[in-house]
């Protein structure tokens, strides 16, 4: 579980995140949304200790992020994956190359230990055939796969996603969905994914954080959010004419 209490940051007199509460379960897929500008990227970046907040504190099952010495912070973001927006894969390296590189970098596994890990990895998010191949030769749906992998090969207890969906199209992005909230539930993982992509909002949402100019506007799950009539959120994510329709139909359909 991650608990967030309070932070503050800002960039010089840019005041990004004003107070920001919250918690993350274990298991669950948590979804942070808002505008651009709103300052999602620099909550995950927080979350990730790459940002220290001025004020406030990340709490890891427990543990005071800013309390822990180095060594404990560096074992600490062992434990988290990472998928980066655009997948971030080494363009020269095979796709078994690049999921093995943590176990490289952090473990001492023998290259058998680490083949076999890699193995298990990415036959669990359905690649099966593309072990030898390099980026360029595979799919965007398969490049955010192989990220998805890197980011699970280390056994995580902590799961990020900058928007794992954006540049595919509409049914790989709900296959992509589908792949993060499944490994969340297989593996008890805490997941947070920023996203632009109101489809995730409905389908996975099991915990939504709207943030609005550095504060948190509103929190709640994907079935809240269809009935809250908080306006921010309302003008947010119905701010197309088929999402309009859609929660004008679930609300119907529950009257
Ligand atoms: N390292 C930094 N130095 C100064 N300002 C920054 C830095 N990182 C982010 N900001 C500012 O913080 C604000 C929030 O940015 P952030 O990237 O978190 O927005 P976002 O909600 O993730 O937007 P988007 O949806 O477009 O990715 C922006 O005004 C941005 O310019």
């Amino acid at each position: 579980m991650i608990k967030v209490d309070d932070i503050h940051k800002s960039f010089g007199d840019a005041h990004i995140l004003k107070g920001v509460s919250t918690q993350f379960e274990k298991g669950k897929t948590n979804l942070i949304i808002g505008q651009s500008g709103s300052g999602k990227t620099v909550f995950l970046k927080c979350l990730l200790g790459l940002f220290s907040p001025d004020k406030g504190n990340i709490i890891y099952n427990g543990k005071i992020y800013s309390n822990l010495s180095g060594d404990q912070q560096r074992n600490l973001r062992q434990e988290i994956g990472m998928v980066f927006q655009g997948s971030a894969l080494f363009d020269s390296m095979t796709v078994e190359e690049n999921v093995m590189f943590p176990l490289d970098m952090f473990t001492k596994q023998s290259k058998s230990e680490m083949q076999d890990r890699v193995d298990i990895v990415l036959r669990r998010v359905n690649l099966i055939d593309a072990h030898q191949k390099y980026p360029s030769e595979i799919s965007g749906g398969m490049q955010k796969r192989v990220a998805i992998a890197r980011a699970i090969v280390m056994n995580p207890k902590y799961l990020f996603c900058d928007e794992p969906n954006s540049g595919l199209d509409p049914k790989t992005a709900i296959l992509i969905d589908n792949l993060i909230h499944e490994i969340t539930q297989e593996f008890d993982i805490t997941t947070v994914i920023n996203t632009h992509d109101m489809n995730s909002v409905m389908e996975i949402g099991e915990k939504i954080i709207f943030l609005k100019n550095g504060y948190k506007e509103w929190e709640g799950s994907n079935k809240e959010i269809f009935k809250t009539d908080n306006k921010a959120v309302t003008d947010f994510v119905y701010s197309s004419d088929l999402f309009k329709k859609v929660r004008q139909m679930y609300l119907e359909e529950r009257n």
